[in-house]
């Protein structure tokens, strides 16, 4: 019998610390911060924000985010609860699928289960086709390309590379909008009247876009699209940018301004989706559902509703099993091939 040749896919996340304490919260904000993707910047920028880092934010920022994870913490970080619960969905979903399925596993950029250990171990026991998922549906050089660094320096140290794929983006998926639009629908038999519906995006630096980053395009494609499947007419949804981080400029319109704003302007009920989001996370569960629904009913507004993540939801495994089918499709059916072949033999 000849060896069957093993996929692999990786449903790759951000990251998120290994217990809401500030020791931990430090060391990962150390290894994500530290990371040039994220705050770019070379030379004398450089070392000035190192300095910055090492000082200020390491020293003061971990005590607080510590707390903030603390009020969300369940027995693990959600982030890494949802990362598992993908992976286990899209494993079952992908067995009913195939003769022979790939194996599923998850990967973070940075924390615990790190993308680079995982793929060690992984060329280790043989795969030799891995697909790369990662949880952001639209690209950004401050999240996607950090996988795509990642997976450059693990093939650097190998004789034989192994034959990896990244799944780029699916910011416009037909899969993707209709399990948004689904989840939106949902809510809205469950609690109808919203006025508006806010669709609030992780922000970046305005400067990372102004120099190329395609990252706010594909989510104002997202929401366009989003917004023409649910047939919203124009005011009746806004696309807004969250998570502000240091002093400079980021993406605007800033979700929390903009919610003290229709408040004031007499808007009392609002729906808010997150669709860069397809896990739940501190970022959504403490910013967007607690800390942004005090902002917009201090400032008059009344109902404010947030609709969780896609998280492992069956219309969310079928993008990624879609997503498996249209960028590994060649892998999948030569290894089922190759198992009906030496079954026959
Ligand atoms: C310069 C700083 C940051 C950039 C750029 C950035 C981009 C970015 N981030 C996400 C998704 C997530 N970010 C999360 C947490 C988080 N993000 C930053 C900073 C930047 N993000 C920080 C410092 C933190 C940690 C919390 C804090 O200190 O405020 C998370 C949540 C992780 C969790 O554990 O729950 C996610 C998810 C995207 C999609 C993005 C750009 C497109
Ligand atoms: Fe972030
Ligand atoms: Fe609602």
């Amino acid at each position: 019998m000849s060896e069957m040749s093993k996929t692999a896919i990786i449903l790759a996340n951000l990251g998120t610390p290994d217990e809401p304490t500030p020791s931990a919260v430090r060391r990962y904000l150390r290894e994500f911060l530290s990371d040039q993707r994220v705050v770019e910047g070379k030379g004398p920028r450089r070392l000035l924000w190192l300095a910055v880092l090492n000082s200020i934010v390491l020293t003061f920022r971990p005590i607080k985010v510590a707390k903030l994870y603390a009020s969300i913490w369940e027995q693990d970080s959600p982030m890494r609860r949802i990362l598992d619960e993908q992976v286990a969905a899209l494993q079952r979903s992908l067995s009913l699928k195939h003769v022979n399925p790939p194996d599923v596993f998850s990967g973070m950029t940075y924390g615990q289960p790190g993308l680079t250990p995982r793929l060690q171990e992984l060329a280790g026991k043989g795969y030799q086709h891995i697909l790369i998922i990662p949880m952001y549906p639209q690209y950004s050089a401050t999240t996607t390309a950090p996988i795509y660094d990642q997976v450059a320096k693990f093939q650097l140290g190998r004789r034989e590379v192994v034959d990896i794929r990244i799944v780029k983006s699916y910011f416009n998926h037909p899969l993707y909008i209709q399990a948004l639009a689904g989840s939106v629908r949902q809510h809205r038999q469950v609690s109808p009247g919203a006025e508006k519906l806010i669709l609030s995006y992780h922000g970046i630096p305005k400067e990372y876009a102004d120099k190329g980053d395609p990252y706010p395009q594909q989510c104002h494609e997202t929401s366009r699209m989003l917004a023409r499947v649910l047939d919203l007419k124009d005011g009746e949804w806004m696309t807004t940018f969250q998570s502000r981080f240091g002093p400079a400029e980021w993406l605007q319109p800033y979700t929390d301004k903009t919610l003290e704003k229709i408040a004031g302007e007499g808007v009392k009920n609002i729906d808010v989706v997150c669709p860069a989001f397809t896990a739940d996370c501190l970022e959504t569960l403490e910013e967007i559902a607690e800390e942004n629904k005090e902002v917009f009913e201090s400032a008059g507004g009344e109902h404010y509703h947030y609709i969780p993540a896609l998280n492992s939801a069956g219309c969310f495994i079928n993008v990624l099993s879609a997503l498996v089918n249209e960028q590994a499709g060649d892998w999948l059916s030569k290894s089922d091939l190759h198992n009906e072949a030496s079954h026959g033999a």
